[in-house]
């Protein structure tokens, strides 16, 4: 779909954390999983074995559609057993968690929290317990599907760095689409048109025009990220890439 068309479908309303409460209808899992290698685990960790499985952290699960469709799409081809991969998934809205966690076919493998990832102390608790629980000492892969824009607007230059050095140092690889900078200007038309209150950080927001540059500098530069592959841009135009650690 042509992108201003879906611009003009999308008006969720001014969900001020990008807690829409039906992305899904808007946003299918589909067009994101078109775009991702069913073999990504087993590309990542060819040793992988049975005994020690693989642990995983969604941010920003919304209501966990993507969740479970990453869940099953990544094991698939059993290259990496079902009960073998587990996934925290996390977001800050309590209404969208709880019915993530009402809908969720596989409980046992995919545990849903409610957590502000910026509230470090709590994330950090929330996440050692999570990788303890499955004998790891960081995590295998993080997901950040469609966040950094919120977490930008929401916390400012200073806070992205943030995020994205935190996310860095407990994970061994990063799949991430970050938002383009054009996302933020319909975010603030949005808000606008609603007559909401502006982001207070948008006019101070050094990282602009290349925020997704940006982004992958400072992974690379700051956070010692690697890029691993490209899986192409889905229909919104956001790229997805695969980082690896290299510490
Ligand atoms: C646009 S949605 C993307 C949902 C999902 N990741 C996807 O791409 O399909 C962004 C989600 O991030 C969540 N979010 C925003 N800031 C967050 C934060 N600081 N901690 C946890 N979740 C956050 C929002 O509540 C929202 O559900």
């Amino acid at each position: 779909m042509d992108e201003s068309v879906e611009e003009k479908s999308f008006e969720p309303g001014s969900a001020r954390f990008g807690n829409f409460i039906n992305y899904y209808s808007f946003n299918p899992p589909n067009c994101r999983l078109d775009q991702i290698p069913p073999t990504l685990l087993h590309d990542c960790f060819p040793d992988i074995s049975k005994d020690t499985g693989l642990v995983a952290l969604d941010i920003g699960c919304n209501s966990g559609s993507l969740t479970v469709a990453m869940y099953e799409h990544l094991t698939a081809n059993h290259q990496v057993p079902l009960d073998q991969f587990h996934i925290l998934a996390c977001d800050l809205d309590p209404v969208l968690i709880e019915r993530a966690q009402e809908t969720t076919k596989y409980p046992h493998n995919i545990q849903y929290v409610t957590l502000d990832i910026m509230k470090h102390a709590l994330a950090e608790e929330v996440m050692e317990s999570f990788i303890k629980k499955y004998s790891k000492s960081k995590l295998d892969i993080t997901f950040c599907f469609s966040i950094t824009m919120w977490i930008h607007l929401q916390n400012g230059d200073d806070g992205l760095k943030r995020f994205l050095k935190e996310v860095a140092l407990r994970t061994q690889y990063l799949l991430i689409e970050p938002q383009p900078w054009k996302c933020y200007k319909s975010a603030m038309r949005r808000v606008r048109k609603l007559d909401c209150d502006d982001f207070v950080h948008f006019k101070n927001l050094k990282l602009r025009n290349q925020v997704e540059e940006e982004i992958n500098n400072f992974l690379k530069y700051q956070c010692s990220m690697e890029v691993m592959a490209q899986f192409g841009s889905t229909r919104w135009k956001r790229k997805l890439t695969l980082y690896r650690n290299k510490r």
